[in-house]
């Protein structure tokens, strides 16, 4: 599991950590991965040029050690000095490996004699307020184009929930310590992070908040049949889908029935009941007992009734679409939302740009606002608990933002709360698999929902 930890957090393992070794091990380990990780990107380290932009924190600090570092290896480190002041024991070892300050601005003769290989952003980590000052700007649009490595955390950005004010870096790989930090895992700053990779401090870190499950936590979180299991014990669906778009009814049937619960009723009506006969024959028509329902994919207007008659059978209820519009005041614990930004947007009536801009914040209100799990669909996804626990979807493709593809996720999700986890568990792993499936149907070119569908026990088969 991928976990990240709050800035508080992080401070507070450094300082347990800090007052048993011996002073600057920490920045040391820090640098000495930052370098590695550089080395890496340019593919060696004679010869190469590397650009330091340092601001006045530890942070210009790991990046200065890390120069020294690779000017001791033959890089060709230069450094712009952006801060009120510069981490003075770093720019010491720097200067004494051979490295040297140049003036940043418009490229005069002191300055930069040539294009960097890489830029190295050590401006601000995690003691930096979201933003960048102009000079810092003015740096970064002149070295556009160079590969950019963060150091930490891609400066700018709001480190402890993900969003994004004003100008930020934007890097292709990020290099943090100790643990992830919420940005690195929740959009929209996860997406400026490029690539991450994680340097071991050895932090004693306490549990978390924000998770992104790997592979391995979704084959343990999964229910699989054992000897004596039967349709029953695995599992009913049941589904109140597609009342207005029959179509959204049989994607959602699709996500549904991929064979993760051990049943799936259909009770829509009877004009769709006939061409979910035709299309599914491993699916039952009619009402019966489940073990969880999924509402709202195509319900049209008829959502609201669909809702009310699922929550009257007091299990847990997937949400979708058109059943979002029709929400009671409370809902039951073991209810899942799954709204998109805009869905969202007009449950908490606000902007749509506000919900993309902090989806941790909003999909947290909307959580606690109705006592439900909110799977916030994007290009990471997040579900989020009542409780304010988080986990984000790491897995799927950009081909996966296409018709259809949240009725099959709704449908998922449905099967994952049948066959008996909790409402955070199901969701998190159902969008997991979804993605997953896509990752797998894709192939690097486009797909249609039916497909993700049809790719989902594929994706199972596939987990460790
Ligand atoms: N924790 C750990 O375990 C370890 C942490 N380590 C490292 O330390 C880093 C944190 O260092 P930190 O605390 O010195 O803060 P950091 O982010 O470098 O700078 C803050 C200063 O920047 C300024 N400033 C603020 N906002 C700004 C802005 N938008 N634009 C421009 N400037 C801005 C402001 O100073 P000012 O210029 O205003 O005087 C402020 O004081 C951490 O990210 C990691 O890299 C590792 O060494 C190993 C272990
Ligand atoms: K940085």
């Amino acid at each position: 599991m991928r976990s990240a930890h709050t800035v508080e957090q992080v401070r507070a393992a450094e300082g347990a950590l800090l007052a048993e070794l011996p002073a600057g091990t920490l920045m040391d380990r820090a640098a000495a991965g930052l370098a590695a990780a550089v080395v890496d990107l340019l593919g060696g380290a004679y010869g190469r040029r590397v650009l330091l932009l340092l601001g006045s924190g530890d942070n210009g600090g790991d990046a200065a050690f890390a120069g020294a570092r690779l000017a001791r290896r033959g890089c060709a480190v230069e450094a712009v000095l952006l801060g009120s002041s510069v981490h003075e024991a770093g720019l010491a070892a720097l200067r004494a490996a051979g490295g040297r300050v140049v003036p940043g601005g418009s490229s005069g003769e002191s300055g930069p004699r040539s294009r960097p290989d890489v830029v190295v952003d050590g401006i601000v980590g995690i003691g930096g307020r979201p933003g960048l000052r102009p000079e810092a700007v003015a740096e970064l649009e002149r070295h556009r184009g160079v590969p950019v490595v963060s150091v930490d955390v891609p400066s700018g950005v709001s480190v402890d929930d993900g969003r994004l004010v004003g100008p930020h870096v934007t890097a292709d790989l990020t290099v943090t310590f100790g643990t992830h930090k919420v940005c690195h895992l929740v959009d929209p700053a996860a997406a400026a992070c490029g690539a991450v990779e994680l340097v071991d401090l050895g932090l004693r870190l306490p549990p978390v908040d924000v998770v992104a499950l790997q592979a391995a936590d979704v084959s343990s979180l999964l229910r699989t049949p054992g000897d004596t299991d039967h349709k029953y014990t695995r599992g009913v669906v049941g589904l109140r889908t597609g009342t207005a778009y029959s179509g959204a009814g049989l994607l959602s049937l699709a996500g549904a029935a991929s064979g993760l619960a051990g049943m799936v009723r259909y009770a829509g009506p009877d004009e769709v009941a006939d061409l979910v006969r035709a299309a599914r024959p491993d699916v039952v028509v009619g009402a019966g007992r489940v073990q969880a329902w999924v509402v709202g994919s195509g319900g049209g207007d008829a959502a609201g009734e669909d809702l009310a008659t699922a929550l009257a059978d007091e299990v847990p209820v997937v949400v979708d679409a058109d059943g979002l519009r029709h929400l009671p005041e409370e809902l039951p614990a073991g209810t899942v939302l799954t709204p998109h930004a805009g869905e969202l947007a007009r449950m908490l009536g606000v902007d749509r740009a506000a919900v993309e801009g902090a989806q941790l914040e909003h999909a947290r209100r909307a959580a606690d606002r109705w006592g439900a799990v909110c799977l916030l669909k994007g290009r990471r996804s997040l579900v989020v608990a009542p409780d304010g626990r988080a986990a984000v979807t790491s897995t799927g493709v950009p081909w996966l933002a296409t018709a259809g593809a949240g009725d099959v996720l709704a449908g998922l999700v449905g099967a994952l709360l049948a066959t008996g986890l909790d409402a955070f568990d199901a969701a998190a792993v159902g969008s997991w698999l979804h993605g997953a499936a896509a990752t797998l149907a894709s192939a690097g070119g486009p797909i249609t929902a039916p497909e993700v569908a049809s790719a989902i026990p594929e994706a199972v088969r596939r987990l460790p």
